[in-house]
């Protein structure tokens, strides 16, 4: 669905402003999946409210778990494990998180469930998450194309057991096999084969969850093993989201001045954490204290040479801050942004062309070269992100105009508003 076009606002001096980000995509949908497959209630406090986290509670409704709102947190019930009464039918949208998390949960009900999504969501990386499900006892018929839309078709348990994929597409095929491995009658051992596996921090992070619901979790190099054993419910707090920091953070090195995040954990599994010393590398004073993350800018704004294999999901913002730096960029190891919502190689480097930049695509990643930019309609592929890198744009450009900008609901509904309250300090 298209939603009105949003001419991004120019920042008309230094910013000195603290922006509430809500809670991690990342960190809810997990915290939803252990919920419902442990074995008393789960309170989620400050979970996000997006299209990806609604998605989620839906689907595992449609599987018979009762996801409550109070207030702002989700009260989540778990189903009785006889799963929903007949066929079901879950919508996954275009979120990575519920189209690799929710199918093993899929498999352990005693229900056909078919799984489907947005039209790109059926291009997206799922052939190794429903081959290993396959060998894991699951039966799953996707008409032989190894995508969505396909059925599981739920007995009630799955052996589980050894498996060995290739999840260099993506992080989450590993993460989602984890997640509903305590639920499997033999628990679970991945192994991963083939080139580099993305995201390790969202790895970390989905093993830490699992360790805090009580689950028993060993991994070694490209191996994880979790035990079969009963989850935890009770409290899981979400912290805010550190990706979506970027675009505001990065938003003082453009503008000047200063953005504070509050609530900024001190320790954390998050990519986001990375901002950082991404930041502080592209020219940004960095502190971190009892009122959050602050970034200062005088200006500055230097291009970065990183690997940004491990924070792929930062990429669109950190391109848009490079596209205007004072030097050129070399962004490396993110050849799977092409299974992401769109191509993001290809997005990024046609849509910063378009307005005049000079960028190219790598075998697995982009080369920014910073040219005077103009104005123009900035296309979004249904990619929240890059409505952000959009908008980081426009600080510095006059007449950006953001295509189809309610995409960003997908991880982040009060964009515009946080942006302009950004703006106006
Ligand atoms: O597990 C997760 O919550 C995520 C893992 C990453 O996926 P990839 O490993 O596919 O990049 C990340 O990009 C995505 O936004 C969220
Ligand atoms: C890649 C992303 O999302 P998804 O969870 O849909 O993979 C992202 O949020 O940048």
């Amino acid at each position: 669905m298209s939603t009105p076009n949003w001419p991004a606002p120019t920042a008309r001096g230094p910013l000195a402003a603290t922006v509430v980000l809500p809670g991690s995509k990342s960190m809810t949908n997990r915290a939803l999946i252990l919920a419902a497959l442990a074995e008393e209630p789960t309170r989620i406090v400050r979970p996000l409210h997006s299209r990806d986290t609604e998605l989620m509670a839906q689907g595992l409704r449609e599987l018979g778990v009762r996801v409550d709102a109070e207030g702002d947190d989700w009260l989540v019930t778990p189903g009785d494990h006889a799963g929903p009464a007949g066929p079901v039918h879950v919508d996954v949208g275009l979120a990575g998180t519920v189209m690799r998390f929710l199918p093993p949960v899929a498999a352990l009900t005693r229900g056909q469930v078919t799984i489907d999504g947005d039209p790109r969501a059926r291009q997206r990386p799922m052939r190794p998450i429903i081959d290993a499900l396959r060998a894991l006892g699951a039966e799953i018929d996707d008409g032989g194309r190894g995508c969505l839309p396909f059925t599981v078709h739920g007995r009630g348990s799955l052996a589980g057991g050894s498996v060995t994929i290739d999840a260099s597409a993506s992080s989450q095929l590993v993460s989602g096999l984890l997640l509903a491995a305590p639920r499997f009658t033999k628990g679970v051992e991945v192994r991963h084969e083939g080139p580099p596996v993305p995201s390790a921090p969202h790895l970390a992070m989905t093993v830490r969850m699992l360790q805090d619901a009580g689950a028993v979790v060993e991994t070694g190099r490209n191996l994880w093993r979790v035990a079969p054993g009963p989850l935890r419910g009770g409290e899981q707090v979400i912290e805010p989201d550190l990706s979506n920091a970027a675009q505001f953070l990065g938003a003082a090195l453009v503008a000047g001045g200063r953005v504070t995040v509050p609530g900024w954990p001190a320790e954390t599994t998050q990519p986001g954490d990375a901002l950082r010393h991404l930041l502080a590398e592209m020219g940004g004073r960095v502190s971190l204290g009892p009122q959050g993350l602050t970034v200062h800018g005088d200006g500055t704004l230097r291009g970065l040479r990183a690997d940004l294999r491990d924070v792929g999901e930062l990429t669109p913002v950190i391109a848009a801050l490079a596209a205007l730096a004072d030097s050129p960029s070399r962004l490396t190891g993110i050849a799977h942004l092409r299974g992401h919502e769109t191509d993001r190689l290809a997005a990024l480097a046609d849509e910063i062309n378009a307005l005049g930049g000079d960028v190219r695509r790598l075998p697995d990643g982009l080369e920014i070269r910073p040219r005077p930019l103009h104005g123009g309609l900035v296309r979004t592929y249904d990619d929240h992100r890059m409505v952000m890198a959009a908008a980081v744009l426009g600080l510095a450009v006059e007449g950006i105009v953001v295509e189809n900008v309610a995409t960003v609901g997908k991880t982040l509904p009060g964009f515009t508003e946080l942006w302009t309250g950004m703006l106006e300090g």
